[in-house]
Formats: structure tokens, C-alpha cells, sequence
């Protein structure tokens, strides 16, 4: 599976010093889980959570997911020896929070592979402080040679530094989703959804997944797994969605239609730009069912 196709509805946080939850994890439906070192882990029990992770990746159990730890900062006493061992862990990709600017790219990039990293290693990081949005172009832009594939909205800590409020709307974080969106996409990025705090409100909780749907990003990352199945049904095609490709592939297909550049499927304008979005929207659907 390409990393581009690989489906990352639903990303599930959990903190490191929860075994119940790592263990818990290996049969939740989630796409990917996120094993939390960072804000999730008080500093006291860092290094007890760390070994924890470490443990749970090692034994393995957890199938198709894919697997990706979240280390601390590298200005913080951990953030090195959680790089390290992340490094070799057996994880698809190691999470590094509050970058700022290209050079964290690079070195993060550079630190996986002195730790022995293997090239397919990926990096991911969150876009979750006020510089990492004024440089998101650079920082995106550093992703030609390096290990970084993903972008991971992180609107707790941007509401924070902004001091804006998390209204329903998600006014005060426009500018930043959209530029993260774009950015990723004009260097073939992954982009993740920032998390959503109220675990209760069912509505609100999919009014969001829909809006950060609509925004473009690949999926959302969750904090509980009562959030699981609404993230895994509004980021995956819907079934009208895969029929619409379908015809649209067929349509041009057919050699009655050779050398067109527009057609008209099913009553809509459609180009040869919509083919090759109706081969992704094909190519994510297949990848999902082949995650059952
Ligand atoms: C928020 C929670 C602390 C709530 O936990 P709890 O009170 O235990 O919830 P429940 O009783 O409803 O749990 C029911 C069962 O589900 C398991 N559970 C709960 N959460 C998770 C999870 N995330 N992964 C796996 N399993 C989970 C419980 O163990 C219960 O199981 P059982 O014993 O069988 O009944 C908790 O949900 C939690 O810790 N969530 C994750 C928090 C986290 O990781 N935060 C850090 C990432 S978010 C962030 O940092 C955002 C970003 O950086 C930004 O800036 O925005
Ligand atoms: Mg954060």
C-alpha cells in the first residue's frame, strides 16, 4: 500500500503510561494509533511510558494499523532518547511535536537516520505553533530528501499560543487548516485533522469530522474511541461517491468517447482532471476494504 493510499481516517491518540489502553488498542478500528510520549505523559512517568510503547510495539498484535509514536520536543530532557528509540522501534513513523521552520526538518530527518532508522521510517509532524503556519511552505518544502510524509493539525496548542477560542466554526484556525492543506498538497503530503476535546458531543464531534472532510484532509486525528466509527464512515467515499468514479473511469473508457476531454456522467461536467480523482477515490476505497 502507498503511502499516499493508505487510509488514515481515524488516527487514535493514546497516552504512553495507559497499558490499558495500548492493549486495548490492538482491537479498536482505527487506521493508525498514536502512542503518545508528549502531552499525554506527565514528566514524571516519561521514561516508564517510553519502555511501555517500546514494549507493546515489539509484541506486536496490532495488525494492519499502522503505528506511530509521538516523541517530545528535542529541546526537552527526553526528546533525544525517545527519537533514538523510536528510531529502531519496529513503528511506521515517529510523531514530533511544536516544529517552527525547515531546520527542524532536517534535523529530526538527520537524527532518525544516525539512530539507524530504516529509509522507509517516516516522519510526521504537528503544525501546532504560529511559526510552523507563517513557514508551512518551508516547512513542507523540506520533505524533498527527508523523512517527513505528514502534516498533524495540532489546534489545542494553536489555540493556545494564539489565545483564540475553539468555536464550532473553527474560525480563529481557518487560515492555518488551509494553508497546512495547501502546503501538503503542493509537496504530496498527508494532512491529518487536529482532535476534537468533547468526547460527549456527538454532533459537534461530526459536524467537524465533515468540515475538516470538506477542507481536504485525509482524516482526523481522535482522542477517544467512541469517535472511532463517525471519523472511520465521514473520511472514507461514501458508496455514491465510488459509483460516481466508477462511471467516470467507464466513461472514458469507452472508446466512443476516445480522445475526449470532457464528457458528461451522470448529468455532470466531467474532465479528465475528475479521471484521475475518481482513480484515487477507487484506489481509497479498495485499500479500505482490504483493511477488514
Ligand atoms: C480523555 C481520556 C483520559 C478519558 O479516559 P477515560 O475516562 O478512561 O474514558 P472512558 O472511561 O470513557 O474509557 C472507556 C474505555 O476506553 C478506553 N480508552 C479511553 N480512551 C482511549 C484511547 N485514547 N485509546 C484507547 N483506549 C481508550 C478506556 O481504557 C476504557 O476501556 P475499558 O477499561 O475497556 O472500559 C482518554 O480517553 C484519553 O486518555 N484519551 C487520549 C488523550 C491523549 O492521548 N491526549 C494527547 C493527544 S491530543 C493532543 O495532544 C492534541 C495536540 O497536540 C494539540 O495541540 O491539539
Ligand atoms: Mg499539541
Amino acid at each position: 500500500m502507498s503511502t499516499q493510499h493508505r487510509p488514515r481516517r481515524s488516527c487514535l491518540y493514546m497516552p504512553g503510561a495507559n497499558t490499558r489502553a495500548l492493549e486495548k488498542a490492538r482491537d479498536l478500528p482505527a487506521d493508525t494509533l498514536i502512542l503518545d510520549l508528549e502531552d499525554a505523559v506527565a514528566p514524571d512517568a516519561k521514561e516508564e511510558a517510553r519502555a511501555a510503547i517500546l514494549a507493546a510495539v515489539k509484541a506486536g498484535g496490532y495488525g494492519k494499523r499502522e503505528i506511530v509514536i509521538r516523541m517530545n520536543g528535542l529541546d526537552t530532557p527526553w526528546g533525544h532518547d525517545d527519537l533514538k528509540a523510536i528510531a529502531t522501534s519496529g513503528a511506521h513513523a515517529v510523531l514530533a511535536p511544536k516544529v517552527t521552520g525547515h531546520r527542524d526538518i532536517e534535523r529530526l530527518s538527520t537524527l532518525l537516520k544516525e539512530a539507524g532508522a530504516s529509509d522507509t521510517m517516516a516522519l510526521w509532524v504537528m503544525i501546532e505553533t504560529p511559526l510552523a503556519i507563517l513557514n508551512i511552505k518551508d516547512i513542507a518544502a523540506a520533505s524533498i530528501g527527508t523523512h517527513l510524509t505528514t502534516f498533524v493539525m495540532g489546534t489545542n496548542d494553536l489555540a493556545k499560543e494564539y489565545r483564540a477560542r475553539m468555536t464550532p466554526d473553527r474560525l480563529a484556525f481557518q487560515t492555518a487548516l488551509q494553508l497546512s492543506i495547501a502546503a501538503a498538497r503542493a509537496y504530496g503530503l498527508v494532512a491529518i485533522d487536529g482532535v476534537y476535546n468533547d468526547i460527549k458531543n456527538e454532533n459537534g464531534f461530526r459536524d467537524e469530522c465533515e468540515q475538516g472532510r470538506d477542507l481536504g484532509f485525509d482524516g482526523k486525528t481522535l482522542i477517544h474511541p467512541s469517535q472511532l466509527e463517525e471519523a472511520n464512515r465521514i473520511f472514507a467515499p461514501s458508496h455514491h461517491d465510488v459509483e460516481q468514479a466508477k462511471a467516470v473511469i467507464e466513461a472514458f473508457a469507452d472508446p466512443a468517447n476516445a480522445g475526449k476531454g470532457v464528457l458528461k456522467v451522470n448529468g455532470k461536467m466531467t474532465e479528465l482532471l475528475h479521471l484521475e480523482e475518481a482513480r484515487r477515490t477507487v484506489e481509497m476505497d479498495e485499500a479500505i476494504r482490504a483493511l477488514a
